[in-house]
């Protein structure tokens, strides 16, 4: 078994590439990244696996490009997925440089379906071998009103460029699933994904980082304090990492099990939590474990900022598909957070 990990080295992928080296022992891995601001945060994870001899690297913008050579570490008869991880992913980002987007995330994806199509083109044997598997996100249907929930069969309506792009990818994956009969193709679209490694950009990951300038009298310096982007009301739904990449594997056995492709899966939890309260509750747990602090004010961690151009209000999936699979996260909320904010108790 073969698994070809783009994005590898970033927050998700290296979590992906983690669980597979050590779920499972036989199987090779090929990690392809480009080695973005994101993954030189971890780049420690690469240096960990590198002496491996079922582990390779290769660094590669996948947008420039993708050819035979992603395929270069695979043997003949052996079984291989493509796990497409490699994206930008910030939502924030996207707005400053929209077209950036635009070509990393779509190119670097069709080339590597491209290079899947081609790989598996006039080989019987490979259609029957090869899969791809395509990391999207929630985002693609855009906001969910009050009580409403989306099924895999909803329309898409991206609110911002980033969502776009892999709304894009999403479509063009169905086109290919729909033209090319012998593509094995899955798509997962997930919540929000947290957990160990996170760049310092998303809401858990940079009030995190702006705890560790709490100092020893409980003080977080003003240049410090975590920006609440309008007035902190938006809310989201956060999975755990490691629950997230299990749910990867257990919708890539099972379409491999049951030959079941061209199958689109949403992945996430039902429970929802405004980026205000997300921010009080990690900051009042960080100051209870650090400083036996039972009750903090609010603004002394916080600043209120302009919103985002427009910010989804909330998404909100349906689950049954990926429930009808077995799977539910095993990690909740608050040992997931509670396992980030001992890690920078000093
Ligand atoms: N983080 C989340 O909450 C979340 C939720 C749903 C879906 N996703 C999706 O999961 C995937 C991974 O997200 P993440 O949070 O780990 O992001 P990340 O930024 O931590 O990692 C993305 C990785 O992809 C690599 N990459 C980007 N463009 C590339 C290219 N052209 N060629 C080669 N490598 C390239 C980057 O170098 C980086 O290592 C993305 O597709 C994202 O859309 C993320
Ligand atoms: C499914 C997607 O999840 C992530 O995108 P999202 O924009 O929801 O994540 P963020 O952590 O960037 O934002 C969450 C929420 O918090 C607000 N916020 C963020 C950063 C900040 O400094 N202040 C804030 O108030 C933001 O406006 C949002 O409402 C993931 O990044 C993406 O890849 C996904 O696919």
């Amino acid at each position: 078994m073969h698994f070809i990990v783009t994005g590898g080295a970033g927050f998700i992928g290296s979590h992906m590439v983690c669980y597979l080296l050590d779920e499972y022992p036989h199987c090779h891995v090929t990690c392809i990244d480009r080695l973005s601001y994101a993954t030189k945060y971890l780049s420690k994870n690469l240096a960990m696996w590198c002496d491996l001899p079922r582990y390779n690297f290769k660094e590669m913008d996948l947008a420039d490009g993708a050819d035979e050579t992603i395929f270069s570490e695979c043997k003949d008869e052996e079984d291989v997925t493509i796990l497409h991880f490699a994206a930008e992913s910030c939502v924030d980002r996207s707005y400053i440089d929209p077209l950036f987007f635009t070509r990393n995330n779509i190119f670097a994806m069709q080339n590597v379906l491209e290079a899947y199509r081609k790989r598996v083109e006039g080989h019987p044997d490979r259609q029957k071998t090869h899969c791809m598997v395509h990391i999207s996100t929630d985002e693609v249907y855009g906001e969910q009103k009050h009580t409403d929930t989306v099924t895999e069969d909803s329309l898409l309506f991206p609110s911002n460029p980033y969502s776009a792009t892999k709304a894009a990818c999403d479509l063009i994956l169905h086109s290919y699933i729909k033209s090319f009969n012998d593509l094995r193709i899955s798509i997962i679209r997930s919540n929000n994904v947290y957990g160990p490694g996170q760049y310092p950009e998303k809401l858990i990951s940079k009030t995190l980082e702006a705890l560790k300038h709490v100092d020893r009298d409980g003080f977080l310096p003003e240049s410090w304090k975590v920006p609440i982007h309008g007035t902190g009301d938006c809310q989201r739904s956060y999975l755990h990492v490691r629950d997230f990449v299990a749910a990867v594997i257990l919708i890539e056995r099972n379409a491999r099990d049951t030959e079941a492709f061209g199958q689109i899966f949403n992945v996430g939890v039902k429970e929802e939590i405004k980026n205000r309260d997300l921010v009080y509750s990690i900051c009042s747990m960080y100051m209870k474990l650090r400083f036996e602090k039972e009750q903090i004010s609010e603004q002394e961690f916080v600043t209120f900022v302009k919103d985002r151009c427009y910010n989804d209000a909330r998404y909100s999936l349906d689950l049954e598909k990926i429930h009808s699979l077995g799977w539910a996260p095993r990690i909740t909320f608050e040992e997931g957070i509670s396992e980030l904010v001992q890690s920078i108790i000093p």
